[in-house]
């Protein structure tokens, strides 16, 4: 079985289309002020519709509103919200609500003991992000390039639908399926030539480096 992936914070149209032809299932654009991955409303709007029906669009938010995410789902009409900040499972169940969408829930991991904050969220979240801890100073909760020490997901439900996220890249992706088994990954540092600059070359090597994973494991 191949393996989704979301490539995230896109911010041009030749970095989206070389995601897309690379074989990404999903696109995220980041609506974070601090991010250098932070993309206007109306530029997000038209590489989601440049997208809309090759690749999932994913809107990512942290701790947005109503007033915000209306106005991104407005703009955007994204298939799926990312919400990645401390929402409540409360907080996520009246954003489903609201906009009919599914959310996938960011979690971020350390250590083992980190994984039963995912459940309260379980059968609020349609999917779980699993995320390094940020490293100390860091203004993000995601997109910091860090990965966790993947081990944390080996005894892990396997009808537990998740994406892998965290400092993927494409020197680290075969271990990082060996060792989860994970049937989704979520990268953005890992495709940069520096923070927020997506690289075509890095986004194709990245995606060669998976079929051969996957042809390793098949
Ligand atoms: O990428 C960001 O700047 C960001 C900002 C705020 C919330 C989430 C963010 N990124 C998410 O983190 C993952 C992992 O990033 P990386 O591969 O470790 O750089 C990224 O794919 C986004 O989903």
């Amino acid at each position: 079985m191949s393996v989704s992936v979301k490539i995230c914070g896109l911010k041009t149209q030749e970095t989206l289309e070389a995601a897309i032809d690379g074989g990404a299932s999903h696109v995220g654009f980041i609506f974070f002020a601090k991010s250098p991955r932070n993309i206007a409303l109306k530029d997000a709007g038209l590489l989601a519709d440049r997208a809309r029906g090759r690749a999932r669009n994913v809107a990512v938010s942290v701790n947005a509103d109503d007033e915000t995410l209306d106005a991104i789902v407005s703009e955007v009409r994204p298939d799926m919200l990312q919400l990645h900040g401390s929402e409540s499972p409360e907080r996520v169940a009246a954003v489903k609500a609201r906009y009919g969408l599914p959310v996938m829930k960011a979690v971020a991991l350390k250590e083992q003991g980190d994984l039963r904050q995912m459940e309260p969220y379980q059968g609020v979240a349609d999917r779980f992000l699993f995320e390094a801890r940020p490293p100390a100073g860091s203004e993000l909760p995601g997109g910091n390039g860090v990965p966790f020490d993947w081990t944390i997901l080996s005894t892990i439900d396997p009808d537990i639908d998740y994406m892998l996220s965290g400092g993927l890249d494409a020197e680290n992706i075969g271990d990082a399926l060996a060792a989860t088994g994970a049937r989704g990954v979520d990268l953005s540092s890992g495709v940069e030539s520096a923070p927020g600059q997506k690289d075509i070359k890095r986004i194709a090597e990245f995606f060669e480096a998976l079929r051969s994973a996957e042809r390793a494991a098949a």
